[in-house]
């Protein structure tokens, strides 16, 4: 875990760099937490806290160099002396540049209702109470993996219900919604963290920043899985009068195991009906593995219920123990255009009135699986609710009267379990053994280093455990 590569001191908002300058007199300590206040999905997956952590807070951060190109910038971006220099330089000299800070998070993978806790930030040395806010900035950037993971394992459940009801068992749920993201995301990192927010919840992926994401920060050598597929690229340059030879040239570089062809190029029901149904249908039916056919336009559930139409008739069908149809298992299909959370439950109720099973189908998401969400969907704050003056805690809180929603919790706060509940206990009430925030950073080290299989099995659909037990 290599410390940060750009200054950590760049990594804030320009105004927390006045910060110092506002607190009262005799503060000497901050105590700030972090919850999502609500939004799209009445719980939320928390993830991701233990990548920030790594990837900027760990070890020595702090170094000379970052105080001295600090303290360049900041004259000029205000234009004034207001870079806390000889902070800084305290936390440099007193603390070998390990940042004094307490963090303490509900585990990976928990799956919390909105309006709890999910990790507190102190100051561990009463000379820099500034510095508990200072990474806010960063800290709260935790709403995006924790958002996706949290969007990710809704559009699970979705998937999950419709197997139970149409399929022998959930055994294919976890390669049901494959990450098509990568390009569609601002940047390699938010690939990377998006990516492997969305493996928390499922094993398949095309969006390789994820893997690395998993194996760097997470403990796991491989997260997600792919297989060989096509391009529009390699099946159109063989040309139109070539497309038959293009899938041939699929089922032959690949012969065993599963592989996946986009069919739309030209003419998607010809190329079920002719080519996949009739001029290759001998090998699609030999083949030691699975084709995946993969249409990429149109209307999404008129598009999946036509061609399952066309390969049925093509390849046949069998019916399923709970009376749904399937494709024979060498052939199957994915859409991966257009879908969302919505859409998956729409071609997935347009199948069930065709008789078709969830079984016969993939689903690839891009863009709404990894961008499509913000801060704002699950409301993620970081609030101060406590503080120590002059030797006397406080309990500090905002109530503004123009958005009681924006409402923040009050002094020092637990996460505990009453009667199965999640309950967050505040002014310091709360009983510390059932505490359920753990300590998971302190004075530049990582106390907790999750793995990636514990937080899967935490965030885990309660539908799956309970399939598990049958
Ligand atoms: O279309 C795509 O857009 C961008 C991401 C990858 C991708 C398709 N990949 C794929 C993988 C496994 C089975 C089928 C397709």
């Amino acid at each position: 875990h290599t410390p940060a590569v750009e200054n950590p001191l760049f990594c804030t908002d320009s105004y927390k760099v006045t910060h110092h300058f506002q607190y009262p007199e005799g503060t000497t300590t901050v105590y700030s937490y972090f919850e999502s206040r609500g939004g799209v999905y009445p719980e939320t997956v928390f993830f991701g806290l233990q990548y920030i952590i790594k990837r900027w807070l760990l070890g020595t951060v702090i170094t000379k160099e970052h105080i001295a190109e600090a303290k360049a910038l900041y004259k000029m971006h205000f234009g004034q002396d207001v870079f806390n220099e000889e902070g800084w330089t305290y936390i440099l000299e007193k603390h070998n540049g390990h940042l004094p800070l307490l963090i303490k998070a509900v585990p990976e993978g928990t799956v919390v209702p909105t309006r709890n806790v999910l990790f507190t930030v102190e100051n561990t040395d009463p000379n820099v109470p500034w510095l508990t806010n200072w990474f806010e900035t960063i800290m709260v950037q935790v709403w995006y993996p924790m958002t996706i993971a949290t969007h990710s394992r809704a559009q699970k459940a979705i998937i999950a219900r419709h197997l139970s009801e149409t399929a022998d068992n959930l055994d294919s749920l976890p390669f049901k919604l494959h990450d098509f993201g990568f390009r569609g995301v601002a940047s390699v990192e938010t690939a990377a963290i998006g990516g492997g927010s969305h493996l928390v919840n499922f094993m398949g992926t095309d969006t390789i920043a994820s893997l690395v994401f998993a194996r760097k920060y997470y403990n796991c050598d491989m997260a997600g899985f792919s297989i060989p597929a096509a391009e529009h690229s390699t099946i159109t340059t063989w040309g139109r009068e070539g497309e038959r030879d293009a899938y041939a040239n699929m089922l032959s570089k690949f012969p065993n195991g599963l592989v996946a062809v986009v069919s739309d190029s030209f003419d998607i029901f010809n190329a079920c009906a002719k080519i996949w149904g009739q001029e290759l249908k001998d090998q699609v039916v030999n083949r030691n593995g699975t084709l995946v056919i993969r249409p990429d336009s149109g209307d999404p559930p008129e598009i999946v219920e036509k061609v399952l139409n066309i390969l049925g008739e093509a390849f046949g069908t069998i019916t399923n123990s709970k009376g749904y149809k399937e494709l024979p298992k060498y052939v199957r299909v994915i859409q991966g255009d257009g879908i969302n959370a919505e859409m998956l439950d729409k071609i997935l109720n347009r199948m069930r009135k065709g008789n078709w099973s969830a079984e016969n189908l993939v689903f690839g998401s891009g863009g709404a699986l990894l961008q499509k969400v913000n801060r704002d969907t699950q409301k993620c704050a970081f609030k101060c609710s406590s503080c120590v003056i002059n030797g006397e805690a406080r309990n500090i809180f905002k109530q503004p009267i123009t958005d009681p929603g924006k409402n923040s919790k009050k002094g020092r706060l637990t996460l505990e379990l009453h009667d199965n509940q999640y309950v967050t206990v505040q002014e310091g009430k709360g009983d510390p053994k059932k505490d359920l925030l753990v300590p998971v950073f302190e004075n530049g080290k990582l106390l907790k280093d999750y793995s990636f299989d514990e937080i899967r099995e935490r965030a885990e659909l309660p539908i799956v455990k309970q399939a598990r037990k049958k």
